[in-house]
């Protein structure tokens, strides 16, 4: 029996049977190829979800955790950090925000966001307590907690977790007069994806995120943009916002903060927002500690000195045209920003995500019909055209 198959035979076993991932294990990466445990090499044309966006084990990343692991690696919040300063100082400039809050994962920034739009909402706004609504939209993604699941549109994410969280109002994406409808004296906030990524890569028409953002500021409603997976250049800009140069009243951001190497989370937004905490409101452990933001720092500083936004784009658009040239009547669409990239077929995608993983080619389906491309946005031109021959060769 192959080690993989051992491995995989031991997850079966005691795992949850929270996942359904394709029948490989890794063992080993760099850059972008990832290797199994008898040397086989693959692909990895999914970036753990848009974590890896610097590319696995990025060395000036790997070489700032093996430096913080010599020195200190927690310490709480009880005590100030030497790193977190400097990282707080990185994430304001890179967002134009007053004010960071550090947290390790993509649903606890959300459940943070949450909390701060309520507290907004109660304390600047004058909404009566516990009357705050939030408007999110239709096939949204932001994360597994409860607060999470309860934005949730999907029956199926919900069915048995209940009683979920109230005051949500969801709107169909992308449709503003929706929008207008939902807002009351007690929205607190929109929360939504700018681009998103779990539901297929759904890219809203060209105006929304301005158009959106206008109605919200009409009606004295934080505009609160999920860039957990758009952001940090994956769609071609340093945050998915920028295509309509919006300034939303607050990042959520995760995934490649940590630049694959550990997590790390966040919102920030301006001191009238961010501004409602006061010691005991909120906080976490682990958040902020000074392994995460030293690592945060390098995987901000790649992302900058590679200028891996312009890579995305640029890239991006040529994987896009070249893909729209395979002649197939399963393909239904092509859709993308960068290399967000979504491949919408006729039928199940899981089928050709094996076939994929046969040929070297890691990548996964995404509400059913959907194959998801969004590789490393350190990928040279070459290893692109390489995957793209695959997707030719299995799709034709
Ligand atoms: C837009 C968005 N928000 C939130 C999350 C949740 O992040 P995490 O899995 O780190 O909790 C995800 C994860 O895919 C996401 O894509």
């Amino acid at each position: 029996m192959s080690k993989s198959v051992q491995i995989i035979d031991l997850t079966e076993k005691y795992g949850a049977n929270n996942y359904h991932p394709l029948p490989i294990v890794i063992s080993k990466a760099e850059g972008v190829w990832v290797e199994d445990p008898e040397g086989n090499k693959y692909m990895d044309m999914l970036s753990a979800y848009s974590a890896v966006n610097q590319g696995h084990r990025h060395p000036k990343i790997i070489a700032a955790l093996k430096e913080q692991a010599d020195k200190i690696t927690l310490t709480s919040r009880a005590f100030h950090n030497d790193q977190l300063g400097p990282w707080y100082e990185k994430v304001s400039n890179l967002t134009g925000k007053e004010m960071v809050l550090p947290m390790n994962t993509g649903a606890e920034a959300v459940e943070t966001a949450v909390k701060t739009v309520r507290r907004w909402a109660y304390d600047v706004k004058g909404v009566p307590a516990d009357q705050a609504e939030i408007i999110v939209c239709e096939e949204n993604f932001h994360g597994r907690t409860m607060t999470a699941v309860s934005m949730s549109s999907s029956e199926e994410y919900k069915r048995g977790f209940g009683p979920m969280l109230p005051g949500i109002k969801v709107i169909p994406f992308g449709n503003l007069d929706a929008l207008k409808q939902a807002i009351t004296p007690n929205t607190a906030a929109f929360i939504f994806e700018p681009i998103q990524g779990e539901a297929g890569i759904h890219i809203p028409e060209d105006g929304f995120l301005k158009a959106a953002y206008d109605i919200c500021k009409e009606n004295n409603v934080l505009y609160v943009a999920d860039e957990i997976q758009a952001g940090l250049g994956r769609s071609g800009k340093l945050f998915a916002c920028d295509w309509e140069n919006v300034k939303p009243d607050m990042y959520i951001l995760g995934k490649a903060l940590g630049g694959g190497v550990f997590p790390i989370s966040c919102v920030a937004a301006d001191k009238d927002v961010l501004g409602v905490f006061e010691p005991g409101s909120h906080g976490s452990t682990f958040g902020g500690n000074p392994l995460a933001c030293a690592v945060s720092i390098a995987a901000l500083d790649v992302l900058v000195d590679e200028k891996l936004s312009d890579r995305s784009l640029k890239l991006g658009s040529y994987m896009q045209d070249r893909l729209r040239e395979i002649d197939n009547p399963i393909i239904k669409e092509v859709r993308g920003k960068g290399l967000f990239i979504g491949l919408e077929l006729t039928e199940s995608a899981r089928p050709y995500c094996e076939k994929l993983k046969e040929e070297g080619l890691l990548c996964k389906e995404t509400h059913e019909t959907v194959i998801r491309f969004a590789p490393p946005l350190v990928i040279s031109k070459e290893d692109l055209d390489w995957a793209i021959e695959k997707v030719k060769k299995v799709l034709s």
